[in-house]
């Protein structure tokens, strides 16, 4: 039986945004589940609809189409079921800027950044409105390491991180939660369909694990979780480093050090 409100989740085809599907029809929530893969999201459908008798709607989008894109965002402006936005579609790719064609890397950041801040602007005005509502972007601790050579994946995977922290400054005190989601390496589709083998790779994490992990995160209203992350400290560390630096920025005059040539 369904209860309270219902839950859209992009790339719920396969992988991390399968599992919160699945995770969320446990919880008794009705679905709107989207990605391009009508057959296997009607199967995904069909299982959620008999195990857990929640509602799944299919809602078929290649969100780097831009009509497809404008469907998703009408239906999550329009529908005052939904008041949980899972932001997760995404893909990485192989190779360094050096191998990647300019066309593979638009369509990388349209998946990735674009497409994500499009449908958190969609819900956005009316989860403010309500007074309710929660926004879950997953982003990557590649954004946070600009050395892993995966430089146009992390930059998007970054802008996640950013935005998620801005929205969640912006959006919290009108109620809206907004959460950043930064898996490490976990065991989806998502390498093979990047040309990495993933059997190359040591210590992925179960998916079902990173899931249920950011989702103890949501329900306590982290702003940013970090399932991969042990010692918790390092990342208020770098939230302190961070806020003084920010301190030390004197906007009228240039540092010092650049008073004279070198
Ligand atoms: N797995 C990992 O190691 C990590 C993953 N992440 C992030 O987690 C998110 C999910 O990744 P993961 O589950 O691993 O990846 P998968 O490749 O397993 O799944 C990606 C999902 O996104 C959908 N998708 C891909 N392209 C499009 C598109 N153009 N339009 C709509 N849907 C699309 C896919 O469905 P379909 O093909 O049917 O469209 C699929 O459902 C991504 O944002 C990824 O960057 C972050 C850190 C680590
Ligand atoms: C680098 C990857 O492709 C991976 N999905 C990640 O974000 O860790």
């Amino acid at each position: 039986m369904s209860t309270g409100h219902s839950v859209l989740i992009t790339g719920a085809s396969t992988g991390i945004g399968a599992t919160y599907a699945e995770r969320f029809a446990q919880r008794g929530h009705d679905l709107v589940i989207v990605a391009r893969d009508k057959a296997r999201l009607e199967s995904l459908a069909q299982r959620l609809r008999d195990e857990h008798k929640v509602a799944v709607e299919v809602l078929p989008a290649d969100l780097t189409n831009p009509s497809d894109l404008a469907v998703v965002e009408s239906r999550l402006r329009e529908d005052m079921r939904i008041g949980v936005l899972i932001n997760n579609a995404g893909a990485a790719q192989s190779g360094g800027i050096l191998q990647q064609t300019a066309d593979s890397i638009e369509r990388l950041i349209a998946l990735n950044t674009t497409s994500l801040t499009r449908l958190a602007a969609a819900v956005a005005p009316r989860f403010a409105k309500a007074g309710s509502g929660a926004i879950v972007n997953i982003g990557s601790v590649v954004g946070l390491a600009p050395e892993f050579g995966m430089s146009i994946y992390g930059a998007t995977k970054a802008f996640v991180q950013f935005l998620s922290q801005g929205l969640s400054v912006e959006l919290a005190p009108k109620g809206v939660y907004v959460q950043a989601v930064l898996p490490a390496g976990t065991r989806t589709e998502i390498w093979e369909r990047a040309g990495i083998d993933a059997s190359t790779l040591s210590d992925l994490m179960d998916v079902g694990e990173l899931v249920d992990a950011a989702l103890i995160g949501f329900d306590r209203r982290e702003p940013v979780t970090m399932p991969p992350l042990h010692d918790v400290a390092r990342w208020s560390a770098l939230e302190a480093a961070r806020l003084r630096l920010l301190s030390d920025i004197q906007q009228a005059h240039v540092a010092k050090r650049y008073l004279s040539a070198p």
